[in-house]
């Protein structure tokens, strides 16, 4: 679902992505570890073309953009608006009607309006969001629903890779195992997971292969567990990682 070739990213002096090749298989959740500053956001960020980068990227066997639904440390969710809106911006308009022929009173748009927002509301019960909240403005929730919020918007894009990252960051413990059933639901044979994650617990127990990275380089790679056996990752990574908790 996503290749991504001897991938190489600079600013200035600094090689923030260091001749990565990696690959995600259809229906798989990988997670992205390492140091601060090893690279991880930048990867994210020159996949979903928002750096400049050299290397080959391709989505679903094809280079260019693909469709990649997004979360971010801080989550950006529009605040004035409510749960259910949020998400529903995320969607595409395949009637090519919108809000505008929603407003002239094309044929369809009604129904396709509808339809949105049934599938939005499907989206955020998927990301564990109480229904109890999904007319309610986004600045008025914690950070959990907020985060449900981006990760119900994402889908909504019908992504063929959902990036999520540090999604359990400053989540409780409970929250967090909320979060790793969320991951778990949101697997699909029709797209990849990829999340960056400081939490090592967290990472266990929602991947299915964990991807380390320091320096820009990717060092190891393995399933969860083994990998934190790996002489590589125990020497470069386990003994100078700056964990949240
Ligand atoms: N816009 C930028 N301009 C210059 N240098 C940058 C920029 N973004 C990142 N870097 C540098 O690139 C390197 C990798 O940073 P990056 O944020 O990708 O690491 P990270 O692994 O995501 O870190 P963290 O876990 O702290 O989020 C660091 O040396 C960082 O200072």
């Amino acid at each position: 679902m996503l290749s991504v070739e001897n991938l190489t990213v600079r600013f200035g002096q600094v090689v923030a992505v260091d001749n990565v090749t990696l690959s995600v298989a259809p229906g798989e959740t990988v997670g992205i570890v390492g140091p601060n500053g090893s690279g991880k956001s930048t990867f994210l960020n020159a996949v979903n073309r928002l750096v400049p980068s050299t290397g080959t990227i391709k989505i679903g066997n094809r280079a260019g953009p693909g469709r990649i639904g997004r979360t971010f440390q801080t989550p950006q969710v529009h605040p004035e608006l409510t749960c259910l809106e949020n998400v529903m911006l995320g969607s595409p308009d395949r009637t090519g009607t919108g809000l505008f022929g929603a407003w002239l009173g094309r044929p369809g748009a009604g129904r396709a309006e509808r339809e949105r927002r049934e599938k939005a509301a499907e989206y955020l019960v998927t990301a564990n969001v109480p229904t109890s909240v999904f007319h309610e403005q986004c600045d008025s929730q914690p950070l959990s629903v907020a985060r449900g919020v981006e990760i119900a918007r994402a889908l909504a894009r019908e992504p063929q890779i959902i990036f999520l990252d540090e999604p359990a960051a400053g989540l409780n413990d409970d929250e967090t195992s909320d979060l790793v059933d969320v991951i778990r639901a949101i697997r699909s044979p029709d797209r990849c997971t990829v999340v960056i994650e400081h939490k090592i617990d967290f990472i266990d127990r929602a991947t299915d292969r964990v991807v380390v990275f320091e320096a820009g380089k990717l060092i190891a790679t393995g399933p969860p567990r083994e990998i934190w056996s790996h002489s590589r990752v125990v020497e470069a990574y386990l003994g100078v990682v700056d964990v949240e908790d």
